[in-house]
């Protein structure tokens, strides 16, 4: 398998390069009967897409997916959906320098160690112009689980140091929409304002962490034992290009607890039991437990700064490089609607293998 599909019955094939003509997608095993609602899928086009905010890249797409499989009157016929994106601003003249020079911390070192070379022009097929056709695959995987009382908000939850100390559980969608750097809590989003304005006078970047909450999954989608649902979460979430760490549920904080503290003890609610609180994150055994999935993952900073780094070039000589182009200063923003759109996919795609989605929902 050569890495660029994604999913066991709901599959994405995503293709493109980042200077080329296009990017695109093939999304097979998507049910029929579903009503497209082309306007939701621009909305969650527009909030990924380059070009339009104060601490992102300044290269302008519009991201406007053209369908050329797949929708018949409005609705999904269960025929791989086929999309292409076109590429329309690029400015190649900016990569020159790396015909000489590998950017350090991008991927043009390893591609071509990989490959024996690589299209260096905006990194090719490793840039996150990619990441286009995930969220144009996963606004319709959204729309899907919507019919299905499931929904996804993903969330800036940290950017450099500055932290949003609202729990999953009290993040409120409409905020995170309306919100320019996508952070559910309006204090932390002015200070990373402030943060943000300094690291581009400097010319630098940062990092930060992408939370999501997934609400109204049924219990029991998940297959043990190699396709734990939290597995192909953190498969889904280590695809995105800059993601550095996955943790679901208490995460890394669950190493320091004690049993006592972290057990989810049970209680019978309105004749059901449930878990009396949810440090599991939704998930045991690798099955959703029914309530709500939550998790978090981390971003590195941006790798290409015009801030002067000293480095060797492919002959050997040492240079201080400062490197060209539109980049972002922080990506979490713009990786925010990413999370959700391959959340979704994950989700869909149990939702379908376990049945509780048909598929023809006609
Ligand atoms: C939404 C998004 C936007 C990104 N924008 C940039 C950018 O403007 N400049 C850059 O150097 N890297 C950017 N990246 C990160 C690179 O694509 C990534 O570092 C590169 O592909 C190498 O992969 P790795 O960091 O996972 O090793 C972005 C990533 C995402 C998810
Ligand atoms: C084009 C997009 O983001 C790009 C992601 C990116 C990278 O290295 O990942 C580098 C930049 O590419 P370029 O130098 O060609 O403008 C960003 O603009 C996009 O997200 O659609």
């Amino acid at each position: 398998m050569a890495g660029n599909t994604f999913g066991h019955l709901l599959c994405l094939t995503s293709f493109g390069e980042s200077h080329g003509p296009a990017v695109g997608g093939v999304l097979d095993g998507f049910p029929s009967g579903l009503p497209i609602d082309m306007e939701a899928l621009m909305t969650a086009m527009e909030r990924r897409r380059p070009g339009h905010g104060e601490f992102q890249t300044a290269r302008n797409e519009a991201d406007l997916p053209e369908f050329v499989s797949g929708i018949f009157q409005g609705k999904t016929t269960g025929a791989p959906l086929a999309f292409l994106i076109r590429n329309n601003d690029q400015r190649p003249a900016d990569y020159k320098k790396m015909e000489e020079f590998y950017r350090p911390s991008h991927a043009g070192f390893a591609w071509d160690a990989k490959f024996g070379f690589h299209d260096h022009r905006g990194g090719g097929r490793s840039s996150a112009r990619e990441t286009a056709v995930r969220v144009a695959a996963g606004a319709l995987a959204l729309q899907l689980l919507g019919k299905f009382g499931i929904s996804i908000t993903a969330y800036t939850g940290q950017i450099g140091n500055v932290v949003s100390h609202l729990s999953p559980g009290d993040v409120n969608p409409v905020i995170v929409m309306d919100s320019p750097l996508r952070c559910p809590d309006p204090l932390a989003e002015a200070e990373m304002k402030i943060l943000l304005t300094g690291l581009k006078a400097e010319d630098d970047s940062t990092g930060g962490v992408v939370g999501c909450v997934i609400r109204g999954v049924p219990a029991g989608i998940g297959e043990p034992v190699f396709d734990r649902l939290q597995a192909d979460l953190a498969k889904a979430m280590m695809s995105i290009n800059a993601a550095k760490g996955f943790e679901y549920g208490d995460g890394f904080a669950a190493a320091s607890k004690k049993g006592s503290e972290h057990n989810d003890p049970y209680e019978e609610q309105e004749g059901r039991l449930r878990p009396a609180s949810n440090h599991a994150g939704g998930i045991l055994g690798g099955i959703s437990t029914g309530e709500d999935i939550f998790f978090n993952v981390a971003f590195k900073p941006v790798s290409s700064i015009s801030k002067p780094q000293l480095t060797a070039g492919k002959s050997g000589q040492v240079q201080h490089l400062s490197i060209e182009g539109r980049h972002d200063v922080c990506i979490v923003p713009r990786a925010v609607p990413v999370v959700e759109a391959m959340a979704a996919l994950v989700i869909a795609d149990h939702m379908l293998i376990s049945g509780k989605i048909p598929r023809n929902i006609l």
